[in-house]
């Protein structure tokens, strides 16, 4: 996993508190173990503590010096619902909030929100929607950013290319693509990839016309004029995209046209279909999806995920604790 090795040396930097909160989980058990076992963060989980306990002495994980937090029982538990009542501004009572505490989206965001957690990964037993509604309602996007959109990681031998948005935003415009675009450049770049963006479609350059091609066509002219230093074309069928010679014949003048790493989907019908059809059919590895423009390191999980992504995007959650 080459991606991986710059980011491990990064996790390694400063020691990051990185909590799992569904420590239910076979696969999230596993890999806390393997994760504090190897050093790459201390790893806190969440849950019911005997719960976890059991699960762990059956499935023969040995939890080391992974640190337990009993959801039910943690001390800072009022001051944890007292501040998602202010957070929310009227939007949540405190009865609602301590419900909420009870899931491990809300209790693992929390935990980053008050600085206790460094970062969280989350997703292995919830859906992305309950994933990451509580870090888009607690934590908020970046500075400068309006949006927070969901990539994959795509790995397979040497190959490693980003995919966006895989997971958040149903049905982008244009502005919303482009900042999709921005966003997964920077993610590029964090795992040593130079961005070169496809922004797809059914249509390469005009050769398809309607709305659903003039909304990608607008949001490459936005790319172009907001961001002129960042390599991007479009619009452009994935193969006009990927294959050399299909991006010679389709779009002769584009410098992306089978060249490009970085692939904008327009909608995420496509995102999310396309990733698991490169997944499962293509052997490639998935991880994410990494929430991109989030004011800290959250990232979500497919309920599909292996302990393998799961270990992985944990250590690149602690990488990003370390650029922040
Ligand atoms: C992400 C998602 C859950 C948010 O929608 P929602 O639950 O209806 O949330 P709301 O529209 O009520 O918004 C909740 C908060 O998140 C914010 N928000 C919603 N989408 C956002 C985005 N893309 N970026 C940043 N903030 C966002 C809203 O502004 C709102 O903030 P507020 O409550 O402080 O005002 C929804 O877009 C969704 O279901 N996306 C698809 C997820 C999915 O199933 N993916 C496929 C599998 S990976
Ligand atoms: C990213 C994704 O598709 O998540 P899930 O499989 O959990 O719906």
């Amino acid at each position: 996993m080459k991606v991986f090795e710059k980011l491990k040396e990064v996790a390694l930097e400063k020691k990051r508190t990185i909590i799992l909160p569904e420590g239910k989980d076979k696969r999230v058990l596993q890999a806390a173990a393997r994760l504090q076992a190897d050093g790459y963060a201390n790893v806190q989980i969440a849950g019911k503590t005997k719960e976890i306990l059991t699960s762990a002495q059956e499935n023969e994980i040995d939890l080391g010096k992974v640190t337990i937090i009993d959801m039910e029982t943690f001390p800072q538990l009022d001051q944890m619902a007292n501040d998602l009542v202010k957070l929310r501004h009227g939007k949540v009572n405190i009865d609602e909030a301590y419900e909420l505490l009870k899931t491990p989206p809300y209790f693992g965001t929390m935990m980053v929100y008050e600085g206790w957690s460094d970062g969280m990964v989350s997703g292995a037993t919830h859906s992305t929607a309950d994933t990451v509604r509580p870090a888009l309602q607690i934590i908020k996007t970046k500075p400068g950013m309006t949006r927070v959109s969901g990539a994959m990681i795509m790995e397979r031998d040497e190959e490693k290319y980003i995919f966006a948005d895989c997971a958040i935003n149903i049905d982008p415009d244009s502005e919303t693509l482009a900042e999709i675009a921005f966003q997964s450049a920077q993610t590029a770049r964090m795992v040593n990839l130079d961005p070169k963006i496809a922004m797809l479609s059914f249509s390469t350059k005009g050769s398809a016309k309607g709305p659903m091609v003039e909304k990608v066509q607008k949001a490459v002219k936005i790319m172009h004029a907001e961001h002129p230093e960042i390599m991007c074309d479009g619009e452009l069928q994935f193969d006009a995209a990927f294959v050399p010679k299909i991006g010679k014949a389709k779009a002769p003048d584009s410098k992306v046209a089978g060249q490009a790493n970085v692939f904008i989907f327009p909608e995420l019908q496509s995102g999310n279909i396309g990733y698991k059809i490169a997944e499962r059919l293509g052997n490639f590895q998935a991880i994410g999806p990494v929430l991109q423009g989030l004011a800290a390191p959250i990232n979500d999980l497919s309920r599909g995920c292996s302990t393998e992504d799961i270990y992985l995007l944990s250590i690149l959650t602690a990488a990003q604790a370390n650029m922040e």
